[in-house]
């Protein structure tokens, strides 16, 4: 399989793009003219340092508003397209591609623009250069993929073919299906593009907001499952046109499209079984049984600070570490490690975010099959040296550099716990609280899609839609990636300013980390009790949030005296209730909450984050003092 990018999706100048996307590990680049116009060096010099770096020119675009024009239009569109065949033999490229025209005076006709692209293939054929012909969602006569395949069809020559765009199709709603007609030797080249469903203009949206196949709501494996049924077998391209991208980190964005073709052409290969792709084979999508651990990295004051936080949530120690300074605190299925070791991983991470989430354990059916799907996508590994009796856990790296281990029961590594510390015989039930809900990741929005594409192309995840929350400063961006049945759950909240609450945590912690851990209890008010006997202080929550759920939901008066006793926050949904409670603020930001779902409630109570958020920020700015 021969992978390939637009320059166009990448930010920086043209060495830094090419850099970024041979690192990444792609073949080849489509170069996109007004990049090469915006550098200094020849077509030559270019096509030489392209090659230099390993890479291959795909395809040279775009070429525009060539066909159906009257003369003397028509001449001169025929002149512009023999001096980008010049450049193109400069460069060292065979192919270009033609969009469907714009040009208000384009007259139409698909037997007129058949005989123009007749003639354009017979002196590109002179040359040994190819045209492919892309039909653009907004073009003026020619704006579906199928009127583009009939003009092609009809011109009717060797060196013209048809160029499909994944974003063009699918953003009209045109069946991809449409494609598995198309011999797979007359599509010349495959453009893939992801979307946010947003209803807005279609070339705005085009321009703008395009993604890394995965990160948007178009069914890209849908079209090219159809690609490949016809036999297509040449270069795999993302054309992604992004405001974001383009401001952000060239190596990010290029590992993130590459990763994003990996996971989509394995999906394409299982889910059209009669297609090969030809990439190594991987493990499919990796099921989450649960979160088997969440470390904390701290030292001396802030530990200690941690330690009866978690005491008051009913917490207890279970046991020390054979060999190193790690205290394991237990209650129900959750498994809390404070590392204070000096040295290693922990400690780096300690030293660089302060007291921070450094490591989660998830528990998979196949450890070593997780790491083997990481890698495939390009994950980074993660590995320490491992002590006497100690156990090797796989793992990569998550988050922020931080880490993520993978324990399954097939190898023996959930007895890590047996194996690697001392247990306390005495660990009764606590407060009651019985797994962790969900993890809440907080990072800047610019990180948000490339964190959901790594989730949701390691792990058998889906995304529910992008939701704001107000905060008094400021937007936070929040997105949950869950496993269907709910045994591993993630939101991420995605900080614009610093003064949010959460973009505060990001700028306080230098980068992103888990900002609070949501643990599951099966009857909220008997936790809320058994926590206030441990010392628990609740997050207080106005008088003003009460009454407006007085309104909102038909609640009897001693249920909803109880909720306000207990700082308690209520939301329904269509199958369910939910109720949740927080902690007070730990630890430059971090917090805990509390919360049970009944009846099959599957949000996260966003209702309730902007009132959350401004009680979190009374308790956090000194009464009566303005905003800094
Ligand atoms: O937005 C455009 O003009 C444009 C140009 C070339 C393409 O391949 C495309 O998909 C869009
Ligand atoms: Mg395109």
């Amino acid at each position: 399989m021969k992978t390939s990018i637009a320059t166009v999706s990448i930010s920086g100048s043209l060495p830094e793009k090419l850099d970024a996307i041979q690192k990444a590990g792609f073949d080849g680049i489509e170069i996109f003219e007004q990049d090469f116009i915006a550098h200094d060096g020849s077509p030559r010099e270019v096509g030489n340092m392209i090659r230099d770096m390993g890479l291959d020119i795909t395809l040279f675009q775009p070429f525009r508003d060539f066909e159906s024009l009257p003369e003397p239009l028509r001449a001169k569109a025929f002149d512009r397209a023999e001096r980008k065949f010049d450049l193109m033999q400069e460069l060292g490229t065979d192919l270009v591609l033609i969009c469907s025209s714009c040009h208000p005076e384009a007259i139409g006709g698909i037997d007129r623009a058949a005989a123009d692209f007749h003639e354009l293939g017979e002196r590109a054929a002179k040359r040994g250069l190819r045209v492919g012909y892309e039909a653009l969602a907004w073009g003026k006569h020619v704006n579906d993929h199928r009127d583009a395949w009939e003009i092609v069809r009809r011109a009717d020559h060797e060196n013209v073919g048809l160029i499909v765009d994944s974003f063009h199709t699918l953003s009209r709603k045109l069946d991809p299906n449409s494609i598995r007609s198309v011999p797979g030797d007359k599509i010349f080249f495959v453009q893939l593009a992801d979307a946010p469903l947003i209803d807005m203009d279609l070339l705005y949206w085009s321009r703008h907001f395009r993604n890394m196949p995965g990160e948007g709501d178009l069914d890209v494996t849908g079209f090219m499952q159809a690609v490949m049924a016809t036999g297509y077998s040449g270069p795999i391209s993302l054309e992604i046109f992004n405001d974001q991208f383009r401001g952000g980190s060239p190596t990010t964005i290029a590992k993130d499209g590459h990763r994003s073709l990996i996971a989509l052409m394995d999906d394409v290969r299982r889910t059209e079984p009669t297609v090969t792709v030809d990439m190594p084979a991987m493990p499919p999508r990796i099921g989450v049984n649960g979160v088997s651990f969440v470390e904390f990295a701290s030292r001396g004051a802030e530990a200690e600070q941690l330690e009866a936080m978690l005491q008051t949530l009913g917490f207890e120690k279970a046991g020390n570490h054979i060999a190193k300074n790690l205290a394991l605190w237990t209650q129900g299925d959750v498994r809390i490690v404070v590392n204070r070791e000096t040295e290693g991983y922990a400690s780096s991470a300690y030293t660089m975010h302060g007291t921070t989430v450094c490591d989660i354990g998830l528990s998979v059916d196949n450890a070593a099959a997780t790491v083997a799907r990481a890698m495939a996508l390009g994950a980074n590994t993660f590995n320490q040296p491992v002590g006497p009796g100690e156990l090797d856990i796989p793992a990569i790296r998550g988050l922020s550099g931080s880490v993520m281990h993978f324990i399954d029961e097939e190898s023996g590594l959930s007895n890590v716990w047996s194996v690697e510390f001392t247990s306390d015989e005495n660990v009764g039930t606590g407060a009651g609280l019985r797994s962790i809900d969900h993890l809440a990741q907080t990072m800047s929005y610019d990180e948000m899609l490339s964190w959901s594409l790594f989730y949701t192309s390691l792990f058998s995840m889906g995304k529910s839609p992008m939701f704001d929350v107000v905060d008094p400063d400021g937007l936070v961006r929040s997105q949950a990636l869950e496993t269907k049945d709910g045994s591993f759950r993630i939101t991420l909240n995605g900080a614009e300013t610093h003064r949010t609450m959460a973009g505060n945590f990001l700028a306080d912690s230098f980068g992103a980390s888990v900002q609070h851990i949501a643990l599951a209890t099966d009857d909220i008010f008997a936790t809320r009790d058994a926590m206030a006997e441990c010392g628990f202080k609740p997050l207080p929550m106005s008088d003003n949030y009460y009454a407006d759920l007085a309104a909102r939901f038909t609640l009897s008066d001693e249920k909803l005296a109880k909720l306000k006793a207990g700082s308690i926050l209520y939301d329904e949904d269509a199958n369910g209730a939910f109720y949740q409670f927080y902690s007070q603020p730990y630890a430059g930001g971090m917090f805990f909450e509390i919360v049970q779902r009944k009846g099959g409630y599957a949000g996260y109570g966003a209702p309730n984050a902007p009132f959350r958020i401004a009680a979190q920020k009374r308790l956090m700015r000194p009464k009566g003092m303005p905003k800094a």
